[in-house]
């Protein structure tokens, strides 16, 4: 018999979306039958740490590009929902390690790096959503804070995906298997798109909207550039294709929203896009506002995140408790095995 048909947590594309615990299934019998296993890009191991422990508590997972962002994040959201670490201690990069991504906890909230481009997201992907099945964490809700081009939008807009597309501007992300294309459809959760946008307020001084996102794998050709250190197109080819893309409903351009909602979707998890317009790509393609100018405007999906776990967190009266939770320090010191951690530093940094 394999591997798949041996064991009952393999599950078709229909019963994941079913499953009635609440905490994540994964698609591949191998893991279970596993001694132990390397989350080996987050510098964690099933065995070497109690992920349980560390991490079964978790309800949002919020990745960004770049860990300076998820680090800003982390202290933000620990103001935003009143979490105190314990006396003495500071917030500290779990994956640090791993010398590959950034991870920090606040309480339910886990603030990770995900790199440029579809690739470096897969592999976290992947590792997150077994930290997820390791952990028993029910019913994470994965959200990507990201930065993007916009089309017809003006710098400082802050746009929540409503359908990620590929260059081909198809709803899906496609994957080579053993040698074979497969797609999966890459779906966002709709309802979580609409909440998102619901808690946009009239007072902020900048607009949210909701749109269509097209994904590419490149930042200059990929998306149209004249500026690239290569260039085969005119500007007039790249105005068309601009155009087209509007008429399309397409509001914005980045790099990773497909992989994102289709690895999410194929895991069962409910997932969001938040990305801040860093510039009008219909007016040009440098990325030119002044620094202070993009970090504020970086800060803009951090809010609109924020009130979102902020209300969830209201909602099940669990605003005011955290202060009684055991900090991110005690976190780290849930290694079961101390040797095991040092071996998996000395892997990750023998891999550096
Ligand atoms: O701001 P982040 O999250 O890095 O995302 C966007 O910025 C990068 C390009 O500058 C791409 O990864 C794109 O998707
Ligand atoms: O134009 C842009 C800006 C940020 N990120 C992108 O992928 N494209």
């Amino acid at each position: 018999m394999s591997l798949l048909a041996a064991n009952s947590h393999s599950m078709s594309e229909e019963e994941i979306d079913e499953y009635s615990d609440g905490t994540v299934k994964l698609r591949n019998a191998n893991i279970e039958l596993m001694d132990q296993d390397i989350l080996y890009h987050l510098a964690l191991g099933s065995e070497s740490h109690d992920l349980h422990e560390m991490f079964g508590d978790v309800k949002f997972v919020c990745m960004g590009g770049t860990p300076k962002r998820m680090e800003n994040f982390a202290h933000f959201i620990m103001n935003e929902i009143g979490y105190k670490l314990p006396a003495g201690t500071m917030l500290q990069d779990i994956s640090e390690f791993s010398y590959r991504y950034s991870m920090y906890k606040v309480g339910p909230v886990l603030c990770v790096s995900h790199g440029m481009g579809a690739p470096s997201v897969s592999i976290l992907m992947h590792e997150m959503i077994k930290l997820m099945y390791h952990a028993k964490c029910q019913e994470p809700i994965f959200i990507r804070i990201g930065t993007c081009g916009g089309i017809g939008v003006e710098g400082g807009t802050v746009i929540i995906t409503e359908g990620a597309l590929d260059a081909q501007l198809r709803n899906s992300q496609e994957f080579t298997i053993l040698g074979k294309t497969v797609q999966r459809p890459a779906k966002l959760d709709e309802k979580l798109a609409r909440e998102l946008k619901s808690l946009a307020s009239h007072d902020d001084p900048y607009d949210t909207i909701i749109g269509k996102t097209l994904c590419t794998n490149d930042f200059y050709e990929g998306q149209g550039r004249l500026d690239g250190a290569f260039c085969d197109f005119t500007e007039a080819d790249k105005m068309a294709y601009l155009e087209e893309l509007r008429d399309h409903g397409v509001v914005n351009i980045e790099m990773e929203s497909t992989i994102f909602a289709a690895l999410t979707h194929h895991a069962g998890i409910k997932a969001a896009v938040v990305c801040v317009a860093l510039l009008n790509r219909l007016n040009g393609d440098q990325v030119n506002a002044p620094k202070e100018v993009m970090n504020e405007w970086q800060q803009r999906p951090q809010t609109l995140v924020s009130r979102y776990i902020r209300k969830v967190l209201a909602q099940k009266g669990q605003l005011k408790n955290m202060f009684g939770h055991q900090g991110l320090f005690g976190h780290q010191g849930s290694i079961k095995s101390p040797r095991r951690f040092k071996l998996v530093q000395q892997e990750s940094q023998a891999h550096e």
